[in-house]
């Protein structure tokens, strides 16, 4: 377990595992989990990978500062950890918001990025208002209102009905601090980053699972042509393929750094 301290005084959680002189491959997590969703995919990557995960501010044991947070927040902070473990021609794996992340540093800091993973996300992800509701909601009722309806994006019917984890999922969920769930939806809400990702050149992969009621197929599929990605679906999988077809994900993840 590691912290880095941003510049602006937030305190990151970093798990930092593989050899140090390995490729170092980075993965930023969704809205509303930590960085235990990538549990089950990375122990099925190939061997000798320098992997790093953080919880993005307002999520798992990083810091929680109070709402909203703005996309070149996060991004500053995914630069954090970056440069605060001396990371060099770093591979970004980032889902959803995490992807959102990827795209923005890949723009900002075309010199530190090889390649850039895009799973389940898009160069623009809901609009505004969509997240005006979810915003009111919450601060109504709480994210508990909204469990229901997120998961049914989250995971396909099969895994809600029976697998014994999805309960582990609902709870990370709800144990979000709302600030920090409210934090980054804003960020979401004011992202568009449709011209600083049609203008990359570096490796792209887009990956989406068929199933995923956040971020759809054809959304991810969309934002893979603005910036000539390779694009690949995970089948059987909603918004968190690497939680739910970690094999399937981990396949397409190693072919990729193959040839990147
Ligand atoms: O998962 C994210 O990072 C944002 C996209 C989203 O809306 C997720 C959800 O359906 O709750």
């Amino acid at each position: 377990m590691h912290t880095i301290k941003t510049t602006t005084g937030v305190t990151l959680h970093v798990r930092d595992e593989g050899p140090r002189d390995g490729r170092a491959v980075i993965f930023a997590n969704s809205l509303g989990t930590d960085l235990r969703v990538w549990d089950a995919l990375l122990p099925l990557l190939p061997a000798g990978l320098r992997l790093v995960r953080f919880d993005k501010r307002g999520h798992g044991l990083s810091d929680c500062p109070p709402a909203p947070y703005a996309l070149a927040d996060l991004t500053d902070d995914a630069a954090a950890v970056c440069d605060g473990l001396d990371l060099r021609e770093v591979t970004f794996v980032g889902l959803s918001i995490g992807g959102l992340i990827g795209q923005a540093l890949a723009a900002r800091r075309p010199g530190l990025l090889r390649a850039l993973v895009l799973m389940d996300t898009a160069a623009k992800i809901g609009t505004a208002e969509m997240w005006t509701q979810r915003i009111e909601a919450i601060r109504t009722g709480g994210i508990a209102a909204l469990e229901g309806p997120i998961m049914e994006r989250w995971f396909t019917a099969p895994y809600r009905a029976s697998v014994p984890e999805f309960r582990l999922w609902c709870n990370m969920l709800t144990r979000t601090p709302c600030e920090g769930y409210l934090g980054c939806c804003a960020a979401i809400a004011g992202a568009d980053l449709t011209e600083s990702t049609r203008a990359l050149s570096l490796p792209v992969l887009a990956l989406a699972g068929d199933q995923d009621g956040s971020t759809p197929p054809d959304l991810v599929r969309a934002t893979a042509a603005l910036c000539g990605a390779d694009f690949a679906l995970i089948a059987g999988a909603g918004h968190l393929p690497c939680v739910e077809q970690p094999a399937q994900t981990a396949r397409k993840i190693a072919e990729f750094l193959e040839r990147t």
